[in-house]
């Protein structure tokens, strides 16, 4: 009897710290990230080869904190070549995990594909001790090669978990426990096999209405902070320098300081989108003339997406329409 054919899976390298060199096993907090090339890394995960026929492409070398727009459409342009190959059955992507919740989601709301798009990355680069990136590579080729991980958006694969690429943030910067979504993961990979548990709920990849192949370049799109005394000069400067919206990162339900209102009402009336989201850390949840009159307004709320998920999708959004009654129904679709 013959073995069944192994999927064919592309694994896309950015950079981050799956690809960082530390100077001694000791360090897993100093190091330099995107350091390591991808055939380097695959060749360092021998088991991959049990999973699935792999192959590696280097598409950039940087940490993700670095990364720009210009970078994410040139990934997202050859994801969708890729996803349109019949020689592919999944993409791994390996990512630095500061913006990696970004990545994931861009590619969520805009690759049409049911393929399985699976984004990476480890906490500790392969040269410290208990390093995290092998499990984490051969886990995402585990869910990338599999048919069970058809249709369920971009994935995110972390400590043994299968997220959703739409929820999840990095809620903490120091533990291999890095990645969390408010509502729980989707499933677990062990031994390379993958365990199911729910499903995304939210529009995605061949069920959205964006498509990577009719962005050309992405609006800019600022965010600015709030807390305690804070007044409205980050607000008017993000606007100077010709933001098409602001991600407003209010206290609590997104709240905006008395001091800061009357500025966004002017913005508005200049033209710039104000989208009201929350700094609360394990999950805000912005309602809609809550807190503050947002029909009266004119301003949109982002409801769970954090301020840099926001800021993903109301760049998107932005390619498609700029009236506010859209980008309201767009925020609670996606
Ligand atoms: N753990 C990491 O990957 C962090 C790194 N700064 C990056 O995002 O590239």
């Amino acid at each position: 009897q013959e073995a069944p054919a192994k999927p064919n899976v592309i694994i896309l390298a950015t950079g981050g710290t799956i690809a960082g060199a530390g100077a001694s096993a000791a360090n897993s907090a100093t190091y330099t990230a995107a350091k390591v090339g991808i055939d380097q890394l695959i060749a360092g995960v021998p088991e991959l080869s049990q999973l699935a026929n792999v192959r590696g492409e280097q598409v950039m070398q940087i940490a993700s904190e670095s990364i720009t727009n210009d970078n994410l459409l040139q990934l997202g342009r050859r994801v969708a070549e890729l996803a349109d190959s019949k020689d592919v059955d999944g993409i791994v992507i390996t990512h630095g995990t500061d913006t990696l919740e970004e990545t994931a989601y861009f590619l969520d709301l805009v690759e049409k594909t049911d393929k399985p798009i699976v984004v990476v990355g480890s906490m500790r680069p392969g040269t410290a001790m208990s390093a995290d990136g092998m499990l984490n590579l051969y886990n995402a080729v585990a869910v990338a090669g599999s048919k069970e991980a058809r249709g369920k958006g971009v994935l995110v694969t972390m400590n043994d978990e299968i997220q959703s690429g739409r929820d999840v943030s990095k809620m903490m910067n120091i533990k291999t426990e890095a990645f969390k979504s408010p509502w729980g993961p989707l499933g677990m990979v062990v031994e390379g096999k993958s365990y199911w548990f729910r499903l995304p709920a939210k529009r995605h990849t061949m069920d959205s209405e964006f498509d990577i192949k009719n962005i050309k370049s992405l609006p800019n799109v600022g965010i600015a902070y709030s807390y305690g005394n804070v007044d409205d000069t980050a607000y008017k400067a993000l606007a100077q320098s010709g933001a098409k919206a602001i991600i407003h990162v209010g206290t609590g339900n997104g709240s905006v300081s008395s001091r800061v209102v009357p500025t966004l009402q002017a913005l508005r009336k200049d033209g710039v989108q104000i989208i009201r989201s929350s700094h609360v850390n394990a999950g805000g949840f912005v309602l809609r003339n809550a807190e503050q009159p947002d029909d009266k307004n004119d301003w949109v709320v982002a409801h769970d997406l954090n301020p840099q998920k926001a800021r993903i999708l109301a760049m998107v959004a932005l390619t498609k329409t700029q009236d506010s009654k859209e980008l309201q129904r767009i925020f609670w679709e996606y």
